[in-house]
């Protein structure tokens, strides 16, 4: 739809009328407003090949040899159906007008003295209720993608709610977005969030990994290069940044790049055109960037390896993912996406996780963070032999609390009573054998009247109890 100057978007009308004098008589009138984008059809079939033109209205006069009014109104609503239709009609035809209403007509308007006044207060109207579908539909495309956004990066914690803020706000622009955290808190999902939700959706989005590939191949990795550029270059090749055009390019681990490349990638940047290994040609590139690291660039830049002008170039928005150990139960809620995900992936029943399962979760420090997470409640579904995964399934590698571990059940596990810790381990045992009591007696060596009487006092719980 093209736009006014003030950048609001034209109101296409169409006019489809066969009195030549009558349909000027419309247009002149509705074409006095600038905002106005007027077209004239005095035949039916050529405003019927452009009606994929999607009019916002249409002034249908309902007298036009060999059509009926209705079957015109009928082709409107179907292939255009937010077009407004306005039939314009003689006084002796009021009531067929009336009846297109009820088929889907907006309204009418009578051929008489007040033409004039009706049709602009009319198209007014019509403005306005233009104006709030686009409004509802904007709504509605944000709160879609806010959801989805849910959906991709889980997370309710006042940290992440932070982050999913930042990434809408960077999807909105074109702006270069610096993304730290430390490995596997989702530098990767984020960049791919923020081009899934940008005007670059239908492009390509391409990541690197700076780190993994290494110095002297890189260059060629992402400006490409051409046949016969060095010992290996045995075909043309097109780098990252070509592949990348119209869309997104996530340079992950950037302050692993070396100083002399970090000036080629500035220049490209400010050129936005790249030249291949071996080539003296150019390359235009429509390219946005957006990096990830888990080193301070700061650091690097005072340090001598990372370039200043580099650092402010990239910079734009930054958006800092919190270590997984700082998102309280955010813990769980990934896990459970994780585990319906990897259920139904392996064709393995759905499964939960049991309160001490959870608990041990919530403990660790996960230094590896969501891809530990992940890996760990994998390995606990494959593991686990019914349908709730117990404690005992879960494979950490560090089973104390580490500093700085979900605080608050850190806290209460440092102040556990012997007992409460005899209780837990022996509720752990109980989900473990299916809550087999003879079983578990036998294999912590007590008696079984010892259990028992611990579920008397409900320090620890049957399946259906707990
Ligand atoms: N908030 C989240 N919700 C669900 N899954 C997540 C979330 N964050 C990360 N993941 C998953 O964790 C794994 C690691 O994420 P990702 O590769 O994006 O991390 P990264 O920070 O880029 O890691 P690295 O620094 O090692 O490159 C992926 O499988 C990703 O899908």
């Amino acid at each position: 739809m093209p736009d006014t100057q003030d950048n609001k978007p034209c109101t296409r009308i169409f006019v489809l009328e066969d009195d030549l004098w009558y349909s000027q008589f419309l247009s002149y009138h509705l074409s006095l407003n600038p905002d106005h984008e007027v077209k004239v059809f005095n035949s039916v079939d050529n405003f019927l090949k452009a009606l994929p033109e999607r009019p916002d209205v249409v002034t249908l006069d309902y007298h036009l040899p060999g059509y009926k009014g209705e079957d015109i109104l009928g082709r409107v609503l179907q292939e255009s159906p937010n077009t407004y239709t306005l039939v314009v009609s003689g006084q002796e035809d009021i009531t067929k007008a009336v009846a297109l209403m009820k088929q889907g007509a907006y309204d009418y308007i009578s051929k008489n003295g007040e033409t004039k006044e009706r049709l602009w207060s009319i198209v007014e109207k019509v403005k306005q209720d233009i104006t709030l579908r686009r409004e509802l539909e904007e709504l509605r495309r944000e709160v879609a993608q806010r959801e989805s956004l849910g959906r991709e990066l889980i997370g309710t914690s006042e940290p992440m709610r932070r982050v999913f803020s930042l990434v809408e706000k960077a999807a909105k622009s074109n702006i270069n977005v610096t993304i730290t955290g430390e490995t596997g808190t989702g530098k990767e999902l984020v960049a791919r969030a923020i081009h899934q939700h940008s005007s670059r959706a239908k492009g390509p989005f391409v990541a690197v990994n700076v780190s993994a590939i290494p110095s002297e191949l890189l260059e060629s990795e992402l400006f490409g290069h051409e046949k016969g550029a060095f010992t290996g270059a045995a075909a043309l090749r097109i780098g990252k940044f070509e592949e990348a055009n119209g869309g997104t390019l996530f340079l992950d681990e950037i302050g692993e790049m070396e100083v002399g490349l970090q000036s080629k990638l500035l220049r490209v940047l400010q050129e936005r055109e790249v030249t291949r290994v071996g080539s003296t040609g150019t390359v235009s590139v429509d390219v946005r960037i957006l990096t990830a690291t888990h080193r301070n660039l700061l650091d690097e830049v005072r340090r001598g390896t990372f370039r200043e002008d580099f650092y402010y170039r990239l910079l734009g928005i930054q958006v800092h993912l919190p270590p997984l150990r700082e998102r309280g139960h955010d813990v769980l809620l990934i896990a459970q996406r994780i585990l319906q995900v990897f259920c139904a992936e392996n064709g393995m029943p759905s499964k939960s996780l049991s309160g001490e399962a959870q608990k041990r979760l919530l403990r660790h420090a996960y230094p590896g963070n969501v891809r530990e997470l992940k890996a760990v409640v994998e390995l606990a579904a494959v593991l686990s032999e019914g349908d709730v995964i117990g404690v005992e399934d879960i494979q950490l590698e560090e089973l104390q609390p580490k500093a700085g571990a979900a605080i608050g059940i850190a806290d209460m596990e440092e102040e556990k009573t012997l007992d409460e810790h005899i209780a837990d381990t022996v509720q752990r045992y109980l989900e473990r054998y299916d809550y087999n009591v003879v079983r578990v007696a036998e294999k912590l060596k007590v008696g079984r009247s010892t259990i028992y009487r611990m579920i008397r006092r409900k320090e620890v719980f049957l399946k259906e109890e707990a």
